[in-house]
C-alpha cells in the first residue's frame, strides 16, 4: 500500500462537495454567539470548544433519529435574516479555507420560520450570505463556486411548496431539491407529487435514501420518484452478495444504480456515526469504488462529525491506500454528478480540477 496522503496535502487538492448541510455545518463559536443574540437558552454548553465536542459525542449516537436531535440546537440560532447570512457566509468561507472550488450546500426553508420570515426570505438570506462568503474567500485568493439544494423534511407535508419554491429560485443560485430527516416509516413516495412535479420542470434532485433503511427505500427513490442522485445510497451493498471462491454478485437494483451511473453522495464519518456503517475501514465505498459505482465523498454534517472535506479524504486514503488518482476519481465523479449545466461543469473538470491534480501530481513525483 502507498503512503497515504497527508491533510495538509489534501487541502491543496480543488475538491467537489455535493452533499453538505448548512444548518450541520456551522462553526461552534458561532452557535454561541448567535444563541447570545438571539436570547436561546437551551444549549448544552457555552464554551465553543466544548459545545463542539458536545455535538460530535451527542450525533454519535449509532442511531439517525438521534444524531438528527441535535439539529434542534442549529436550526434555533438561524430564525433571522442576520444569522442565516451569516452562517452560509461562514460556510462559504470555511469550505473554501478547506480547498472546495464547488459546492452544493443544502437545508430546509422550512425549519427557518420561526422567527417570523418566509420562505422567500429564508432563501434570499442564505443566497446573500454565500455571495459575501465567496467575496471574502476571494479576496484571500480563493474561489469557490457554491450552489444551492432546498430540502423538504420527510416527515412533514412541504415537499411540493418547497420544490415550487427551488424551481423559483433556479436561475439566481439553486440548482436542486432534496428531501431529509428520519428515513425509516417516511418513505420517498410521499413525496411523489414533488418529484412528479420537479421533473415537469426540468429540474434536479437528490434524495436521502439507504442511510437508515435499505433497499426498498432506495429502489422507490430511483425507481418510482427518478432521483438524480441518491444522498448515501450506502445500503446498495444489501444487494452485493460474494458467492464462494470471492465472486461478487450483483442484484438488478445495484446493477442498474452502477449501470446508469446514479451518482452516491457518500457521507463516510456520518454513516459511522449513525451506524449505517460500522467504521471508515468497513465502509462500503471501498467496495462500490472497486465496482465503479459511481461513487463521490462527501462530508454530510461538518459539525456534529468535527470533519471537513480533507479530513474524510484524508481517513479514506488512509483506510484503502487511496493516491492522487483516486482522489482525482472521486472529484471528478462529483463534478460531473453536480447540477450544474453540463458546459459549466467541463469548465471546472477542465479549468480548475484537472490542473490542480496535475500539479500536485508533478510536485509529488
Ligand atoms: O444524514 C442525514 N440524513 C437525513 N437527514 C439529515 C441528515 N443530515 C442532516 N439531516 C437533516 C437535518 C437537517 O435539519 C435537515 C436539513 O438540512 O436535514
Ligand atoms: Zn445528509
Amino acid at each position: 500500500m502507498s503512503h497515504p496522503l497527508t491533510l495538509e496535502q489534501i487541502r491543496r487538492a480543488p475538491k467537489v462537495l455535493l452533499h453538505d448541510h448548512l444548518d450541520g455545518g456551522l462553526r461552534p463559536a458561532t452557535v454561541v454567539e448567535l444563541a447570545e443574540a438571539v436570547g436561546y437558552t437551551g444549549l448544552p454548553a457555552t464554551d465553543p470548544a466544548e459545545l463542539g465536542a458536545w455535538f460530535r459525542d451527542a450525533a454519535d449516537s449509532g442511531a439517525l433519529e438521534r444524531y438528527l436531535e441535535t439539529f434542534t440546537h442549529t436550526v434555533a440560532v438561524m430564525q433571522t435574516r442576520e444569522a442565516l447570512v451569516r452562517v452560509a457566509a461562514e460556510c462559504a468561507e470555511d469550505l473554501a479555507a478547506d480547498g472546495v472550488v464547488y459546492a452544493e450546500v443544502r437545508y430546509a426553508p422550512e425549519q427557518h420560520l420561526e422567527g417570523g420570515l418566509n420562505l422567500d426570505e429564508v432563501v434570499e438570506a442564505v443566497l446573500e450570505g454565500f455571495r459575501v462568503g465567496r467575496e471574502r474567500a476571494a479576496e484571500q485568493g480563493r474561489s469557490i463556486r457554491v450552489g444551492t439544494l432546498l430540502t423538504a423534511m420527510r416527515h412533514a407535508a412541504r415537499s411540493r411548496e418547497i420544490a415550487e419554491l427551488a424551481v423559483r429560485y433556479r436561475d439566481v443560485g439553486v440548482v436542486g431539491f432534496d428531501i431529509a430527516g428520519a428515513e425509516a416509516g417516511h418513505p420517498p413516495t410521499r413525496h411523489l407529487d414533488a418529484f412528479e412535479y420537479l421533473r415537469r420542470e426540468n429540474a434536479h434532485f437528490t434524495i436521502h435514501a439507504g442511510e437508515a433503511f435499505g433497499l426498498p427505500s432506495i429502489w422507490e427513490a430511483v425507481q418510482w420518484c427518478g432521483a438524480d442522485r441518491l444522498g448515501h445510497g450506502v445500503r446498495i451493498v444489501d444487494d452485493i452478495e460474494f458467492a464462494e471462491g470471492g465472486e461478487v454478485r450483483m442484484g438488478r437494483l445495484a446493477r442498474y444504480v452502477r449501470d446508469t451511473r446514479v451518482p452516491l453522495e457518500m457521507c463516510p464519518s456520518s454513516n459511522v456515526q449513525t451506524g449505517a456503517a460500522v467504521s471508515i475501514a468497513e465502509h462500503p465505498i471501498g467496495l462500490l469504488r472497486d465496482l465503479r459505482f459511481r461513487v463521490t465523498v462527501n462530508t454530510d454534517n461538518r459539525l456534529q462529525s468535527g470533519t471537513s472535506l480533507s479530513e474524510e479524504f484524508a481517513k479514506l486514503s488512509s483506510a484503502f491506500g487511496y493516491d492522487w488518482d483516486d482522489l482525482q476519481w472521486f472529484t471528478v465523479n462529483a463534478m460531473k454528478s453536480s447540477f450544474l449545466p453540463f458546459d459549466e461543469r467541463l469548465a471546472l473538470i477542465n479549468g480548475r480540477i484537472k490542473p490542480g491534480f496535475a500539479q500536485l501530481k508533478w510536485a509529488a513525483r
